[in-house]
C-alpha cells in the first residue's frame, strides 16, 4: 500500500484542496483530507498538486530502427518524468505495425522495456505508403489506440474513405497528419515572414486545411471517429469548429510548441525549430489558443519527435522535421498559460488528462475511489531552466532550452507503482 499524504487536488471550480490518497493493488482505494495507515509506505507531497496521470497520444518512440534517436526504455522514461502514465506510440518505426506480425512483435518489445503505459498505432496503409489498406479487422483486436500514418498525409481520398469506413465497422479512430504533399513545393519552414526574410521556401497553410477539409466530409460520410494530429492553422481550426457543429465525429490535438511560438520566433535558422507542420503565423498560434480554450481542440500532444544531435546538424533546410516534448510539455503550459491567467489549471489537466482518456475510451484520467492509480505529483512552485542535458530522452532537440519554467513533475506512479521521483520527494 502506498499514501500519499498532505497533496492537493484541483476540483471541479478549479480550486486546490488538501487531500490524502490510499493506493492499494494499483486501485486508489481511499480518498479523503486526512488518511491515516500504518502499514503503507508513506510520501509527504507538502503541498504539491495530485493530478490524475497525464496521457500523450502522439509520441515517436523511434523503436524498432531508430534507436539511435530513442528507445522505448529511453522514451518512456522520459515521459515518466514528464508526467505521464500513458502514451500512444507513433508507427513510423521499422517494420510499420502494418501486419499482426509487426504489432504483435511491437507489443512485445513495449511489455519488455516500457516504463508506462504505452499503445502503440497500427498504420493505415502498408508501410505508410498510402495506397493498400492493413489488415483493419484482424489489427483492431491487438492493443493499438487506432490507426495512424503519421509522418505522411494520405494523398488519395478513396483510400482515406475506404480506411475510415472499415476502421468504424470495428469502432476504432483514424488518426491522421493531414498534408497534401502536392502544396508541398520544396517548403520546410512556415511560408511565411521568417521564411520570406531568410530566404526559405515556404509550407502553405493549405497543405494542412484542404486535406483536413476534404477529410471532414469523409469522416461525416463515413460517421468514423477521425482525429487531427498536430493542428497548427486558423483554418484548420475554423474547419473543425465547423465539424463539431455540424455534429460530425470530429477530435483534434494541439502541440505545445504550436501554442507557444510562431514563425518569427525561430533563432539563427536553428534546426531545432524545426517540425512538421512548422511553427506558423502568430495569427494561426493565437487560434489554436482560442480552439483550445473554447474546446474545438480537444486536447494538447507533444508529437515528441526525437532526432539524433548529428541529424539536426545538417542545418534547417536539410535536417529531419521534430522536436522532443515529454519532458516540457507540462511546465512550459503551466508557466506560459495558467501562471498568466490565459487558463485555469482544471482546463490544463482536463486537456492533458481527462480529455485524451475520454476521447480515446481509456480508463484512465481519473482521480477518484476506485480508479486506477495512474497518478502525476507536480510541483506548481517548483522554477527552473530547461536543460536539455538533463533529459532522459535521448533527444535533446529542443528550441525551449534555457526556458524558466515553473509547475514540474516531481513523481509519477503508473498502477501504484513508482515509475519517476526527484529527489525532494519521499
Ligand atoms: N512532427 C515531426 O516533425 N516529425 C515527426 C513526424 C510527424 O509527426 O509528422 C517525426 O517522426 O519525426
Ligand atoms: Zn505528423
Ligand atoms: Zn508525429
Amino acid at each position: 500500500m502506498i499514501l500519499l499524504k498532505n497533496g492537493r487536488q484541483i476540483n471541479e471550480s478549479n480550486e486546490l484542496v488538501a487531500v490524502d490518497l490510499l493506493v492499494k493493488d494499483g486501485i486508489i482505494i481511499k480518498m479523503t483530507e486526512c488518511i491515516e495507515n500504518t502499514e503503507a509506505q508513506v510520501y509527504d507531497l507538502a503541498g504539491k498538486l495530485v493530478s490524475p496521470g497525464l496521457i500523450d497520444v502522439h509520441v515517436h518512440l523511434r523503436e524498432p530502427g531508430y534507436e539511435r534517436k530513442e528507445t522505448i526504455e529511453t522514451g518512456t522514461k522520459a515521459a515518466a518524468r514528464g508526467g505521464y502514465t500513458t502514451i500512444a506510440a507513433m508507427a513510423n518505426t521499422i517494420p510499420v505495425p502494418d501486419s499482426m506480425e509487426s504489432v504483435t512483435y511491437i507489443e512485445g518489445l513495449l511489455q519488455q522495456s516500457a516504463q508506462v503505459r504505452v499503445f502503440p498505432y497500427a498504420a493505415i496503409t502498408l508501410g505508410e505508403r498510402g495506397q493498400e489498406i492493413v489488415d483493419v479487422e484482424a489489427l483492431s483486436e491487438t492493443s493499438i489506440l487506432g490507426f495512424s500514418d503519421d509522418g505522411r498525409g494520405i494523398q488519395e481520398a478513396g483510400v482515406m474513405y475506404q480506411a475510415m469506413q472499415r476502421a468504424k465497422a470495428v469502432n476504432k479512430p483514424i488518426v491522421a497528419h493531414c498534408e497534401d504533399d502536392s502544396l508541398l513545393f520544396g517548403g520546410y519552414l512556415h511560408d511565411g515572414e521568417y521564411a520570406k526574410a531568410n530566404g526559405h521556401r515556404g509550407i502553405l497553410s493549405v497543405s494542412e486545411s484542404a486535406q483536413i477539409a476534404r477529410d471532414i466530409m469523409l469522416a461525416q460520410a463515413t460517421g468514423v471517429h477521425y482525429h487531427i494530429c498536430h493542428i497548427s492553422t486558423k483554418e484548420s481550426v475554423e474547419l473543425v469548429r465547423f465539424a463539431k457543429a455540424q455534429g460530425i465525429n470530429v477530435t483534434a490535438e494541439v502541440s505545445p510548441h504550436h501554442l507557444i511560438l510562431c514563425d518569427t520566433d525561430i533563432v539563427n535558422d536553428d534546426p531545432n525549430f524545426k517540425m512538421n507542420p512548422p511553427l506558423r503565423a502568430d495569427a494561426d498560434r493565437i487560434a489554436c489558443v482560442q480552439g483550445l480554450l473554447d474546446g474545438t481542440i480537444d486536447v494538447i500532444a507533444t508529437d515528441h519527435a526525437p532526432h539524433h544531435e548529428d541529424e539536426k546538424a545538417w542545418g534547417i533546410e536539410t535536417a529531419p522535421f521534430g522536436i522532443v516534448g515529454l519532458e516540457t510539455a507540462f511546465p512550459l503550459m503551466y508557466t506560459t498559460f495558467v501562471k498568466t491567467g490565459k487558463m485555469t489549471l482544471k482546463q490544463l489537466i482536463d486537456c492533458m488528462s481527462t480529455k485524451p482518456a475520454t476521447i480515446f475510451n481509456l480508463p484512465y484520467g481519473k482521480l477518484e475511489v476506485g480508479a486506477v492509480a495512474d497518478i502525476t505529483i507536480i510541483d506548481l512552485d517548483k522554477e527552473m531552466e530547461i536543460d536539455s542535458t538533463q533529459f532522459l530522452s535521448k533527444g535533446k532537440n529542443t528550441p525551449f532550452n534555457g526556458y524558466r519554467v515553473a509547475g514540474w513533475p516531481v513523481m509519477t506512479l503508473v498502477g501504484g507503482k513508482v515509475t519517476y521521483k526527484d529527489e525532494q520527494v519521499n
